[in-house]
């Protein structure tokens, strides 16, 4: 949601600027009693940094790799009543079954106005990339009635960190989700240290995740920024509001885009650009201290266009050259209760690079294409070099901050939000 009320430009110093992006280093004031009590029954007992380690010298791993005969064989013990399975995304039964719970009971914003409504589509894209396991996928259901009550996923990802050339093989954790009944019976930890015992048999011992809430340690907090194509609907669903001295026509006025694409040679990605756009991709990446390095295979995937789903442009010289890439990917969700909408259409900022267009004309194009398909909002989050166009574009600032973590990793420093060269969706 935004936290700026005022749908106008918002007007910030360099200085305040400056302050934010410093707090944002920090961990958040409200959270000190937490951090004095030092709480986290479960994470105290994970190979994380402490929320007040000092930083070392150097980046590493903390628990020493196991050997695998010392990886538990078998699964975690569940309460009485339930069982593990793995899902099947080519199976629509399971499919099906993830979705419900996702759109049930996945993450909802803080006031509960909102909850992530990934599509089934989208849900086979993200959890289906090259290389990816079978019992990544990791169910819990009613051992009766077989629903699925519970849910946790890994990817495989290759992550290359702080500019070394090392690729480490890790894991992407994301969709952990606990039917809203079976909250606060610590069904979470249970899930975390299965996938981790499934991730240990691949030989795997690093993670990286997000989460808007804070955890023993993140290694960076970014924000969100948001975009309105749709004023008047944000404003009917208090998504935005009206500042003094505005009016509905004036808002709508000042959000308005072409109706068609302003960069000369831009068209859609195709799965053929995949060898000429990986490499400028990694390239663009390099610069970043926290990255997925793509293969061919990977950009292939991740990168040919679905409706409704993921959305990529290249921009081609005169001489059929690429020279820019932009992606943006579709995450609607529920409106809980509200009287005349009951879906919020948002496209997400995902990965681009730019060698003759500014980024700011890219994502001015992705604007007007998430516009021409019917998004009511364009998020992006202040991460890689996203700043350089947030305040020119309209972006105002969200009110959840994203959380960036590594699993069994100590960094020898924080992150600022523009070292970081991830999208997770
Ligand atoms: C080497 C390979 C390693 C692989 C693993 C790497 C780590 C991956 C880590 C996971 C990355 C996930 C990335 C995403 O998907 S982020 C999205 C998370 N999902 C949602 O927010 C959906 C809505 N919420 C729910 O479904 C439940 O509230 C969940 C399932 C989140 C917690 O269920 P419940 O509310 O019923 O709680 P509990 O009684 O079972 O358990 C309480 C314990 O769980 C800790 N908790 C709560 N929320 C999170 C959270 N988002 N990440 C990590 N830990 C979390 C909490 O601090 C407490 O621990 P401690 O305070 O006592 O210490």
């Amino acid at each position: 949601m935004e936290q700026d009320k005022q749908e106008t430009q918002p007007t910030v110093t360099q200085e305040e600027k400056k302050e934010v992006q410093q707090a944002q280093q920090e961990v958040p004031a409200e959270n000190n009693t937490l951090l004095q009590t030092n709480q986290w029954q479960f994470w105290n007992t994970q190979p994380v940094p402490k929320m007040d380690d000092p930083f070392p010298e150097t980046s590493g791993p903390i628990d020493v790799i196991k050997k695998p005969e010392d990886i538990q064989k078998d699964p975690y013990n569940l309460p009485a009543g339930f069982e593990w399975c793995n899902l099947n995304l080519k199976n629509q039964d399971d499919l099906d079954q993830l979705y419900t719970l996702l759109v049930e009971n996945y993450v909802e914003d803080d006031d509960n106005m909102f909850r992530f409504d990934y599509s089934r589509e989208f849900l086979r894209w993200a959890l289906s990339p090259p290389g990816q396991y079978e019992d990544w996928l990791a169910g819990v259901r009613v051992t009766k009635t077989k629903k699925l009550v519970g849910f946790i996923s890994g990817i495989p990802v290759h992550m290359i960190l702080q500019k070394k050339e090392e690729v480490i093989k890790m894991t992407e954790i994301n969709f952990l989700c606990v039917n809203k009944k079976l909250r606060s019976k610590r069904l979470a930890p249970v899930l975390i240290k299965e996938i981790t015992r499934r991730v240990n048999i691949k030989n795997m011992w690093q993670a990286v995740y997000t989460a808007g809430v804070l955890i023993p340690k993140p290694i960076s907090i970014a924000q969100y920024f948001h975009r309105s194509l749709n004023p008047k609907k944000l404003i009917e669903i208090n998504f935005s509001s009206l500042g003094k001295n505005q009016t509905m026509a004036r808002v709508q006025k000042l959000y308005k885009l072409p109706e068609e694409t302003t960069i000369k040679g831009l068209r859609p990605f195709n799965k053929k650009d995949a060898p000429t756009v990986a490499p400028m991709l990694n390239k663009y990446l390099e610069q970043f201290d926290l990255y997925h390095k793509f293969s061919v295979e990977d950009v292939k995937h991740y990168f040919a266009p679905v409706d409704n789903v993921i959305y990529s442009y290249v921009v081609e010289s005169e001489d059929k050259k690429i020279t820019d890439f932009f992606s943006f990917y579709c995450l609607p969700s529920t409106i809980i209760n509200h009287p005349k909408h009951n879906q919020l259409r948002a496209a997400y900022s995902y990965y681009h690079f730019s060698t003759a267009t500014p980024l700011k004309d890219l994502i001015y194009n992705a604007l007007i294409l998430a516009k021409k398909y019917d998004f009511d909002v364009f998020n992006a989050l202040n991460l890689m070099e996203n700043t350089q166009f947030l305040d020119e574009l309209l972006f105002s600032p969200g009110d959840g901050n994203l959380h960036y973590y590594l699993y069994n990793w100590r960094l020898s420093e924080q992150f600022k939000p523009s070292q970081l060269g991830m999208v997770l969706v």
